[in-house]
Parts: structure tokens; sequence; C-alpha cells
């Protein structure tokens, strides 16, 4: 059977490392596209002498062509810029909105069979204007951010338990910004409700509290002690669990920015819903019952999302 491939459209913090990890698994031959010469080629040829040591035979290439990812099986995008300390992911969206307007492009010219991950901020409305850039079915383009969120909030709970993060199955809903939605009602301590378990620890509703804001606001605590440039490694091991699950047709259950119409009273949009993905790319949206303070939270973080898409709009006449 032939190898498959691996596109990655940006190849910086966030393409070298899915790169790096994607040859390790055998995911399939990479190629790393970027606008920036030399660089993606370096990284590449970089790259490429681990293979000896870590033992892995993944052929990777750099370009600054597009023909060059033809025919991939998956495309992860992370083109575009950052944000620096002080700025919010939305700040992002007039500069990375025409990087996507590029790449949905070169995806639909070269490998419109592709499954698409997107992880390029701000996230929710990145993934809907590549969509609509691309032209490919909204099943096979999706967005990462839940399953980011969701480690980062069972870092912080097994982090306060003293547990292994192996116990501690957390569920983060909505759009990837500070409204996200932690939500403690589907969060187990392997089976444990978190509410219950941190009763019987003596960890008080408001620790618990200060854990679900600090979740919300992981993204902007790495930028700020970075300083330059924001979280990669866990953004790119993320990306890879949904690839895999995707290469290997698992059916995983993982919180994903899909298209959702109709579940959750949206009408059109991309926002973070607990998604099956296997080999028909994103094939179902689960919808959850919610409590009310969980369902108005979700409807802040999903009118966020709306607003941004609105903004699109006014930036690009096509998207209208
Ligand atoms: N969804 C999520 O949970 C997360 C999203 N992000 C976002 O991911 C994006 C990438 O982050 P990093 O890799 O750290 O940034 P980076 O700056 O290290 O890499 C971005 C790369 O995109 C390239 N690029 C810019 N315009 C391009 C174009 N038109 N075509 C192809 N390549 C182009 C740049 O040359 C650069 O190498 C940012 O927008 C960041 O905010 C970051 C972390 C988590
Ligand atoms: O915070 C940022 O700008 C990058 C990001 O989305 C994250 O790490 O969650």
């Amino acid at each position: 059977m032939a190898r498959k491939k691996i596109a990655l459209i940006g190849s910086g913090m966030i393409g070298g490392t899915l790169a790096h990890l994607a040859a390790k698994k055998e995911m399939g031959d990479i190629v790393l596209f970027d606008i920036a010469e030399g660089m993606p080629q370096g990284k590449a040829l970089d790259l490429s002498q681990c293979g000896p040591i870590e033992g892995f035979d993944a052929k990777i290439t750099g370009t600054n062509d597009y023909a060059d990812i033809a025919g991939a099986d998956v495309v992860i995008v992370t083109a575009g810029v950052p944000r620096k300390p002080g700025m919010s992911r939305d700040d992002l969206l007039g500069i990375n909105l025409k990087v996507m307007k590029a790449v949905g492009e070169g995806i639909k010219n070269n490998c419109p069979d592709a499954f698409v991950i997107c992880i390029t901020n701000p996230l929710d409305a990145m993934v809907w204007a590549l969509r609509e850039f691309s032209g490919l079915p909204h099943n096979k383009v999706v967005g990462m951010a839940g399953v980011l969120d969701s480690a980062r909030f069972a870092t912080f709970l097994a982090w306060e338990f003293g547990c292994s993060v192996k116990d501690v199955n957390a569920f983060v809903l909505g759009g990837h910004g500070d409204t996200m939605v932690p939500v403690k009602s589907y969060t187990t301590i392997n089976g444990i409700p978190v509410d219950d378990y941190a009763k019987i620890k003596g960890v008080s509703e408001s620790r618990i509290d200060e854990i679900v804001d600090r979740t919300r606001k992981g993204g902007g605590e790495i930028v700020g002690l970075l300083g330059n440039g924001s979280a990669y490694y866990a953004p790119a091991t993320s990306a890879i669990s949904m690839a895999e699950a995707y290469l290997g047709d698992q059916k995983r259950i993982l919180p994903c920015a899909s298209y959702v119409e109709g579940k959750y009273g949206l009408d059109g949009l991309y926002v973070g819903v607990p998604t099956v993905i296997g080999a028909g790319g994103t094939e179902e949206v689960i919808e959850i019952e919610l409590s009310d303070e969980e369902k108005s939270n979700l409807k802040v973080s999903t009118d966020a999302v709306e607003e941004l898409l609105e903004a699109c709009k006014g930036l690009d006449e096509s998207l209208k």
C-alpha cells in the first residue's frame, strides 16, 4: 500500500513540531510548505537527519510550491501569524483571513480530497473561512482547539488532585477564545464526576472555578511567558491525534471545531463540539445535554464566533 502523504501548510513553530511528531509516528511522508524561502527546506533537511537516530523512514521535504502538496491525504494548516503579549486571538483576523484565502485555493487546486485540519487563529472563524475558500465538503474540514483546551483543563485538574492525567477526562466546548466553555458536568476522574471528586479530596468549588478560568486563559498565559509567539508542543500533539483518528478510521469522539447545522440551536457555523472522527472525516456531531448555565455560556461563546464571521464577510466580498 502506498504511504500516506501529510502536507503541513505553515512550517513555523507548530508546523515543525507537527512534522517531527508525524515522522516519529511513521504516519506517512511529509511535505512542509511555507512562503518563507529556504525555511521549510532547511527544517525538512534537519528533521530528515533525525531519521537514522530515531529509526523512521518517513520522507520529509520542504517546498514553496503548492504543486508539491498534490494528492495529500491530510493537510494541517498553521500558516499565518501568532499573537504577541497584549493581543487577543481576534486581533489576527484581518491578516490571517488573507492567508486562509491563499491556502484554501492551494488546497482546492492540489488536494481536494484531503482531510484538512486548521489550527490558525482566530480558530473558529479561520476554519470557517478556509472551508469557504477551499470549497471542500464540510465533513473534510475541521478546526483544532477543543483537544488542546481539554488537555489544559485535564492537566490543571491532575495537578490539583495529585492524580494521573491518564485518569482525567476533561471536556471543553465552544469557541477557542476566553469565552470557551469547560464543561464540568462531563469532566470525570476515571468516571467520578469532577465536583464529587473535589468533595472527596477537600478541594473547594472556588478552587475548581479558578482552574476553569485558568483553562479559558491557558493560551494567553503561555503567550505572556514566551514573549514572542504562542504554544506549539501541545497544539501540534492535539492536531496529530485528530489526523490519526482520520487515517486510522478510529471513530474517536473528540472536541473539535466542526460545522454545526441544526444541533445546539446553531445554523451553519464552526465551533467546538464533540465530534466523531473516522475515515469519513468529521462523521457526526454529538449533541449532549447541557445545564441551563452551560447552555447560556455556550451561547455567549457562539455569539462571539458569529461576530467574527460577520467581520470576515465585511473584509472579503466573496464570503458574503
Ligand atoms: N487552534 C489552536 O489551538 C492554536 C492556534 N495557534 C495559531 O496557529 C498559528 C501558527 O502558530 P505558530 O506555528 O506558532 O506560528 P509561526 O509564526 O511559528 O508559523 C507560522 C508560519 O506561517 C507562515 N506563513 C505566513 N503566511 C503564509 C502563507 N500565506 N502561506 C504559507 N505560510 C505562511 C510563516 O512564514 C510562518 O513560518 C497562529 O495563527 C497561532 O495563533 C497556535 C496555538 C494553538
Ligand atoms: O493563545 C494563543 O494565541 C495560541 C492558542 O490559540 C493557544 O495556545 O490556545
